[in-house]
């Protein structure tokens, strides 16, 4: 069990000296969620999926956690408020990106993460991946001031930057500038396949979370897959624990051009599907 009691002369461990305010439980929380009982916990979970966190990543991705919940008392950040179940349903859900990620833990590289909402997955793969810069991006402007104080809150603003536009605007400033694009719960899969491929470099890849996802739109995304320049390169499905549901991980390799010039208008991607 985590300690951020005096040890004698012994120095504070790290993550007590960073997180001052680690005694602080966010309304809702009863001391048994507090960050010291979730840190094991959690610690616990994603092990069971072969994801391995150090003391350090696993205390800050309870924080950050715990600033969304609080923070989710003024804004609208996320339905899933019991802790609990936020840390399968938020943050073993974003680690299980990395399942499909083609790059070691300790690789420098680039990653977008599109609409972040509350920074999921983007903030625990930020963690995750301690040498990587990554871009978490939203059009709202009130979750992106959200985030960025996370960010900030987390010590972590030197590698994790907020972009606050649509991911289509973006594509005009930051062309074939990322490694790895992230989406969870944002658009259908064709759809994401349209964003990201101007934002990835050539073999790049876009991975996307999805619960059970519909045959339609499997078949929709790989019949246009080519054509935006993509191959499919990876699908991994996992139950969560606690009953919580199942997630398709689907991963996509940018292997050539797009054979159409993007990104097309504001909006077009998601209105005038191709
Ligand atoms: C349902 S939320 C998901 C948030 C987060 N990825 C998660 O899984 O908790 C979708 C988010 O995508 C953002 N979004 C939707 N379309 C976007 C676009 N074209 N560019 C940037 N952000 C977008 C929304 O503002 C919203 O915060």
């Amino acid at each position: 069990m985590v300690s951020c009691e005096g040890r004698g002369n012994l120095p504070l461990p790290y993550f007590c000296q960073i997180l001052p305010t680690q005694r602080f439980l966010s309304k809702g929380m009863t001391m048994q969620d507090s960050l010291d009982s979730l840190s094991p916990l959690l610690f616990e979970i994603v092990s069971q999926y072969d994801i391995a966190l150090s003391e350090q990543q696993t205390m800050l991705m309870v924080r950050h956690l715990e600033l969304v919940l609080d923070k989710n008392e003024s804004i609208n950040l996320t339905r899933i408020t019991k802790p609990r179940d936020a840390l399968v349903l938020h943050i073993l859900d974003s680690l299980l990106f990395s399942r499909a990620i083609p790059l070691a833990e300790d690789e420098a590289f680039r990653l977008l993460d599109m609409g972040t909402g509350a920074g999921y997955p983007g903030i625990p793969l930020g963690i995750l991946y301690s040498n990587a810069s990554c871009d978490l991006a939203d059009s709202v402007g009130k979750k992106c001031q959200a985030v960025s104080e996370f960010v900030d809150e987390l010590g972590l603003a030197s590698r994790i930057h907020v972009l606050c536009d649509r991911v289509e605007s973006i594509a005009n400033s930051q062309r074939a500038s990322y490694d790895v694009v992230t989406a969870r719960a944002m658009d259908k899969l064709s759809v994401l396949l349209e964003y990201a491929s101007p934002l990835l470099k050539q073999h790049g890849v876009l991975v996307a979370s999805k619960g059970r996802i519909q045959n339609d739109e499997f078949r929709h995304a790989i019949n246009i897959a080519p054509k935006l320049g993509f191959e499919i390169s990876n699908q991994l499905s996992f139950e969560l624990p606690k009953g919580l549901g199942s997630r398709e991980i689907l991963c996509f390799e940018k292997v050539t051009k797009s054979k159409i010039h993007l990104p097309r208008s504001i909006g077009a991607a998601k209105h005038r599907p191709l």
